[in-house]
């Protein structure tokens, strides 16, 4: 039996659509493995009752396949699903090192992550890395759809609030604009270049300048209740950046040094202004998956 823990993560990060991530601290998912004939799931924990069991609907059963690793796979949900803070991913990424390691695969972190990638095309319907790879690799990551993954190891306080509502991914994606135009792109390539050179300084400042996103941000905004409030009140408590956190509802913060605290109660206060309540997570970016 192999017990292996993954982080949370948060993609986008405003700017790098569908190629930035970071791994966070905490929450995060544990999922145990032990050889079988066949895979089986079984799921506790948050919003596990939403979560298939059946494993050709659940990640975690596209990465035994892509492992031919058959398990019984217990997962205990840390991260809630359609959350923005890659829940599935968190799964996929857990069960690819604890069935890497109970099958002696010998793949490395960067190996595993077109195998946990499997996973989120059973959810998404397409095998996007940007959630698997900081929950694989831990830190900053750069993911591109021909050469893998980058990591950077960064010091950088987050806070990621989560309000009690849902937004699929796929529902959030069905509103991202379909093209961009020339000054959109200049501004989005200089915020996303900054927000790289941020995390490579541990430096928030230059993280929440460079979180700016003009194209896909504005367009999800409007699926998240009391969003403008909550980026309003974040600002005010001492964020350097607020963004859509993956493809939401979440809502993430990089506060000033040490303005954790105060930011994570602003936001927490924006949803409840408009009639929604939420939990804000003081976490900071993190390391990888491991097993325990
Ligand atoms: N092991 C799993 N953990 C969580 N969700 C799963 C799992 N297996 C399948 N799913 C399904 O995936 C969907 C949640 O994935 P989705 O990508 O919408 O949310 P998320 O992973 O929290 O978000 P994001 O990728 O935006 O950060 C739900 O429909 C859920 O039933
Ligand atoms: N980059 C993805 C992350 C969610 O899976 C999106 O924003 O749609």
């Amino acid at each position: 039996m192999v017990t292996a823990r993954a982080p949370a993560t948060s993609a986008n990060l405003g700017s790098g659509f569908d190629t930035f991530g970071v791994a966070l601290s905490h929450p995060a998912d544990t999922v145990t493995v032990e050889r079988a004939a066949e895979t089986t799931i079984e799921v506790s924990g948050a919003g596990a009752r939403y979560i298939p069991t059946d494993p050709d609907e659940n990640v975690v059963g596209a990465v035994a396949d892509a492992l031919d690793a058959p398990a019984h796979i217990h997962i205990d949900k840390g991260v809630r699903p359609s959350s923005g803070l890659g829940s599935s991913a968190a799964s996929a990424a857990a069960a690819a090192v604890a069935l890497n390691d109970l099958y002696d695969r010998g793949y490395s972190a960067h190996d595993l992550v077109p195998v946990a990638a499997e996973g989120e095309a059973v959810v998404s319907g397409e095998a996007h890395a940007d959630n698997v790879a900081p929950s694989l690799l831990g830190g900053f990551t750069v993911v591109r759809s021909d050469d893998g993954a980058t990591s950077v190891d960064t010091d950088l306080p987050l806070v990621a609030c989560l309000p009690e509502v849902v937004v699929s991914t796929r529902d959030a994606r069905r509103v991202v604009p379909e093209s961009l135009t020339m000054a959109e792109h200049v501004e989005t390539v200089g915020n996303a270049a900054t927000l790289a050179a941020g995390m490579c300084r541990s430096d928030p400042e230059l993280v929440g300048r460079g979180m700016d996103d003009p194209v896909v941000t504005p367009a999800r905004a409007e699926l998240i209740t009391g969003y403008a409030g909550v980026r309003e009140a974040a600002f005010e408590a001492g964020a350097t950046g607020v963004t859509v956190s993956g493809a939401g509802p979440s809502v993430l913060a990089v506060p000033k040094p040490g303005r954790r605290r105060e930011v994570a109660a602003a936001m927490v206060e924006g949803f409840a202004d408009a009639g929604v309540g939420a939990r804000a997570y003081q976490t900071e970016v993190g390391r990888g998956a491991s097993v325990l």
